[in-house]
């Protein structure tokens, strides 16, 4: 909180970045964010990645992470102060030396459907072709049309929509990509998490740093963005996939939402069959012991609140996720 006191100017915040669009908006969503917030400077540094470089599967590229790798090498290299990621590409091991010191508001975690006539979900006619990368979304619109063929493909989001005009009748987006693309008119439908469960941390952006700037500068304006009801939420929807000991590709989905009666976690998680015949789906709550209400803890930071408070946000995926692994998961999502 003192960033401004020194009589010294302090350098510009250098944030690293992946040059895709997508990477592009959500790094200057951020970087716009934390100027504001610390009134620092701050300079984007573009970094190339494997994930980008590449045209394989990002299933057959095997190791989860692909894209945060070179961003996290960047940022160990003192090649900038800070990386911004999507979350949910995000393994959840943590990388030594770095630390996630700021998760910004997040947006709509919802998934979309977007189709060449506008059709939605149940209007698609049968045997239409849906193009998505990601098994979680391929296994649960199996288990909701199993009509529909479904197509593996990847690219960035404009790539993707592209495939529309050319051999496919519809794609699954994440809506906050969409939105921060100023593109969310191309979606048809908002597909509902009692029909696309997302993934865990999809919508939120996850800024890294060294552990070792935690207590300097850096440190303190990141923690003037981090958003506490996002962090409780996303905590919760990644432990579980931690406890399950799955990748960011695995068909494994968590979504958890905060509430004012306690306040309250509500956590749902599900596990599916990549062909779409099984899936397991359960859902918990918490109570998170925080003397405020949702308003309140959207205002304060990370600091002030009791480790409990974190635990409980933790201990509440952990469960679910055993949970699901005593229903069957590991055999259901062959983990
Ligand atoms: N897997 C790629 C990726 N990583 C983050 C987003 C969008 C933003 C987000 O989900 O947080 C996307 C595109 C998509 O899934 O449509």
């Amino acid at each position: 909180m003192t960033a401004q006191t020194s009589t010294t100017p302090l350098p510009p915040l250098r944030i690293g970045t992946r040059g895709s669009d997508l990477a592009m908006t959500q790094t200057t969503t951020v970087a716009d964010a934390l100027a504001a917030a610390s009134g620092r400077e701050v300079e984007l540094v573009r970094i190339r990645t494997e994930g980008d470089r590449s045209s394989a599967s990002l299933s057959s590229l095997g190791g989860t992470g692909v894209f945060a790798a070179a961003l996290r090498e960047a940022l160990l290299a003192g090649e900038c102060d800070m990386a911004v990621h999507s979350l949910k590409d995000l393994p959840t091991l943590p990388t030594e030396g770095l630390t996630i010191a700021a998760l910004p508001h997040r947006g709509d975690p919802r998934d979309v459907l977007c189709t060449r006539e506008r059709a939605d979900l149940a209007g698609l006619p049968h045997g239409a072709r849906v193009g998505t990368g990601s098994p979680r979304r391929a296994a649960q619109l199996r288990l909701a049309r199993p009509d529909l063929e479904v197509l593996d493909i990847r690219g960035n989001v404009g790539t993707r929509l592209a495939r529309l005009e050319r051999d496919l009748d519809g794609v699954v987006l994440a809506r906050a990509g969409l939105t921060r693309l100023g593109m969310l008119d191309r979606a048809s439908q908002t597909l509902e998490p009692d029909v696309m469960l997302p993934a865990p941390g999809q919508g939120a952006l996850a800024v890294e740093c060294r552990t070792a700037d935690l207590e300097g500068p850096v440190g303190s304006a990141l923690r003037m963005i981090d958003h506490v009801p996002t962090r409780l939420a996303v905590l919760a929807e990644r432990a579980v996939l931690r406890t399950l000991e799955a990748g960011c590709t695995a068909p494994v989905a968590a979504h958890a939402t905060l509430t004012d009666d306690g306040p309250r976690l509500f956590l749902r998680a599900g596990v599916f069959d990549p062909s779409g015949a099984r899936a397991v789906v359960r859902e918990d709550s918490a109570t998170v012991p925080a003397e405020a209400d949702v308003a309140a803890l959207a205002e304060t930071t990370p600091e002030v609140l009791d480790r409990q408070v974190w635990d409980r946000a933790t201990g509440l995926g952990q469960r679910l996720a055993h949970r699901l692994l005593a229903d069957g998961a590991a055999e259901v999502a062959e983990l």
